[in-house]
């Protein structure tokens, strides 16, 4: 197996509960870490199946979320209160499910500017929000999914040059193979300068890419790259999604 930088964990969760237990518990040492650092926790969110999987472990978990910054490590380029933003995903479930936690916690992009502008803007936010104008800002913790075809963030396989950006954090998106084609997304500098990073993958249609992932480290999938410099990476997979990665 080739060599990473960060420490690598992988939480195989049996059931559902398990897994949201595991999130839970994820969220719960990640927060306490951020407490005796500084005044706020930073959070970036995924969108996809991590909405409904993340709304549970709050709900379960009962953590005092009062002082937590929700970002977006990806953003669909269409309206706050369009189906397909991810922002609109969870103020929706959260507004009714988890209701202490307030529009002013959530960093999101202003996607009425222009495209390439809402990119800047929102990389700027992140600077100034997580206090460093200069070099990379560094999150407390990154929630990431995976699709079926490796792609994580708004970075896919079919842009091998968003992998190569070294000095923006956030990027436009144009093309995408996945609907809607206008994104924006961070960067893997900013990904891989963060504390925690974790991917959430279930689903037994995704095991093939798992595994090429986490084990084979597959360079063709852009999920292979995260890879935290001076961080730890974790993997929770449920069993469909384990299912080629257990010996
Ligand atoms: O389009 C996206 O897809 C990925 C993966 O979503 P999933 O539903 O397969 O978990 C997601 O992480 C990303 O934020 C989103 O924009």
């Amino acid at each position: 197996m080739p060599d990473r930088k960060c420490s690598f964990k992988i939480s195989l969760a049996e059931s559902e509960d398990k897994l949201i237990e595991t999130l839970s518990n994820l969220l719960r040492r990640c927060s306490e870490q951020a407490k005796d650092r500084k005044a706020t926790f930073s959070i970036g969110l995924s969108g996809g199946s991590l909405v409904q999987l993340l709304t549970k472990a709050l709900r379960k978990s009962t953590l005092d979320t009062s002082n937590w910054e929700f970002f977006f490590c990806d953003e669909r380029y269409v309206a706050d209160d369009h189906s397909d933003s991810t922002f609109c995903a969870y103020r929706t479930e959260w507004l009714s499910q988890l209701p202490s936690i307030l529009d002013s916690q959530f960093v999101k992009a202003d996607t009425t500017k222009l495209l390439d502008e809402c990119a800047a803007d929102y990389e700027a936010r992140v600077k100034v929000k997580l206090g460093n104008s200069h070099s990379v800002p560094q999150f407390d913790l990154l929630l990431l999914g995976m699709g079926p075809d490796g792609h994580t963030c708004s970075l896919f396989p079919e842009q091998p040059a968003t992998l190569e950006e070294t000095s923006r954090l956030v990027i436009p998106i144009r093309n995408s193979p996945k609907p809607p084609p206008e994104r924006i997304t961070f960067t893997l500098p900013l990904i891989n300068n963060a504390r925690d990073v974790a991917f959430v993958v279930t689903g037994a249609s995704k095991s093939d890419v798992v595994k090429r992932v986490f084990v084979d480290q597959d360079k063709q999938f852009p999920a292979a790259w995260v890879d935290p410099t001076n961080g730890q990476l974790t993997l929770i997979v449920d069993a469909g999604a384990g299912s080629q990665i257990i010996s």
